[in-house]
């Protein structure tokens, strides 16, 4: 029996195989059999070019590799998680199911955790999160991720079971706190790439970054979560990494539109429907979210990055903190 399948053969999910198979027992199961058989024969994923998939990995379309697996990984995008959950429901329901995409259901605004909740109520929700660009994880350079768990004894024993010699993973009880720092630093990360695509300039962008944090940390409190959760790995640590490097999507995309180029429709970022999730659950909540707004007006086309920054400059002074008078 497969102990580990990871679902979704994208960069991070093969990222994720390619690590684990190391010491572990694991199948990377992708849904497009001809480009799963091809990855089979070359051991390569034009995806995460530059990786050689190992020999002791299985790369499958096949459904068994799903109903086999004592715990699956979940490395399909946010917005397409319900659908495969949906279709697969039969193999996965009753296992622990670790969500490793980031991003806010803009059709019902829930996280990966309660989307899995939703669908299948017999399954036990995780969360991985964190810092770690997929090629940095398959090269096995080291890397320090949050697993979230409602429930102790199996968060430690999934720790146990998905942590590698290079892979450092920490738990957490706190599923609404990690989930949103990871969904939430790709639309700052998006407002910080078109910040410094607009010629705007680094210390404009570190403004984005602190202030965009802020809002974060605002709908996350609000929806539940820990504060303390926030500043670690998986909101203030991933929110560093995406918002400063190009090796993010995100941050590209941002890029792009500060630019006013045009960006491969093809490549996954994340953040652009989550910030116009996360913008339509700041309304409903009452919460001021102006970076969150302006991305998701960038995104959908209705502003111009100029336009949008000058508009948070002109916003009533005020105290920095919530807290403060
Ligand atoms: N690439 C990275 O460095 C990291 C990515 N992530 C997260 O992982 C998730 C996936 O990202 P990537 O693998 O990078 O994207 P990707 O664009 O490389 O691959 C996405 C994969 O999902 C598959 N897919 C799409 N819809 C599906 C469905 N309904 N059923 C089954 N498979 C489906 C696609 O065929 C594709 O293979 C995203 O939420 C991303 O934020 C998290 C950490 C790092
Ligand atoms: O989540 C990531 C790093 O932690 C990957 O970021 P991008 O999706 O922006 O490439």
């Amino acid at each position: 029996m497969t102990r580990i399948a990871v679902a979704g053969a994208g960069a991070f999910g093969t990222a994720l195989a390619v690590a684990l198979c190391e010491t572990r027992d694991v199948a990377l199961w992708g849904r497009d059999a001809p480009a799963m058989s091809a990855m089979a024969q070359s051991r390569v994923n034009p995806r995460l070019p530059g990786v050689s998939l190992p020999a002791a990995l299985p790369v499958t379309a096949d459904p068994d590799a799903l109903s086999d697996a004592e715990v699956v990984l979940l490395a399909t995008p946010a917005q397409t998680l319900r659908a495969f959950l949906d279709d697969h429901a039969p193999a996965l329901g009753g296992k622990p199911l670790v969500a490793c995409g980031k991003g806010i259901d803009l059709r019902t605004l829930d996280g990966p955790s309660a989307t899995i909740r939703r669908a299948l109520p017999s399954a036990l929700p995780l969360v991985l999160t964190g810092p770690s660009f997929a090629a940095d994880i398959a090269r096995g350079l080291p890397t320090a991720l949050t697993l979230a768990c409602a429930d102790r004894t199996e968060g430690a024993r999934l720790q146990a079971l998905l942590a590698t010699p290079a892979l450092r993973l920490y738990r957490t009880t706190d599923l609404v706190g990690a989930e949103l720092g990871g969904a939430l630093k790709n639309v700052i990360a998006i407002a910080c790439g078109a910040c410094l695509g607009g010629g705007f300039g680094e210390s404009a962008r570190a403004a984005l970054l602190t202030r965009g944090f802020a809002e974060m940390q605002r709908l996350a409190l609000r929806l539940g979560a820990r504060s303390d959760t926030l500043m670690g790995l998986s909101g203030l640590g991933d929110l560093v990494l995406t918002a400063t490097s190009e090796g993010s999507r995100n941050y590209r995309y941002g890029l792009s539109l500060g630019r006013s180029e045009p960006f491969d429709a093809a490549v996954t970022v994340e953040g652009a429907a989550t910030a116009r999730a996360a913008a339509r659950l700041g309304g409903t909540l009452g919460l001021d979210l102006p970076v969150t707004e302006a991305v998701a007006e960038l995104v959908e086309g209705r502003t111009n990055v100029g336009t949008a920054l000058q508009r948070l400059l002109d916003r009533p002074l005020r105290a920095e903190q919530d807290s403060a008078d």
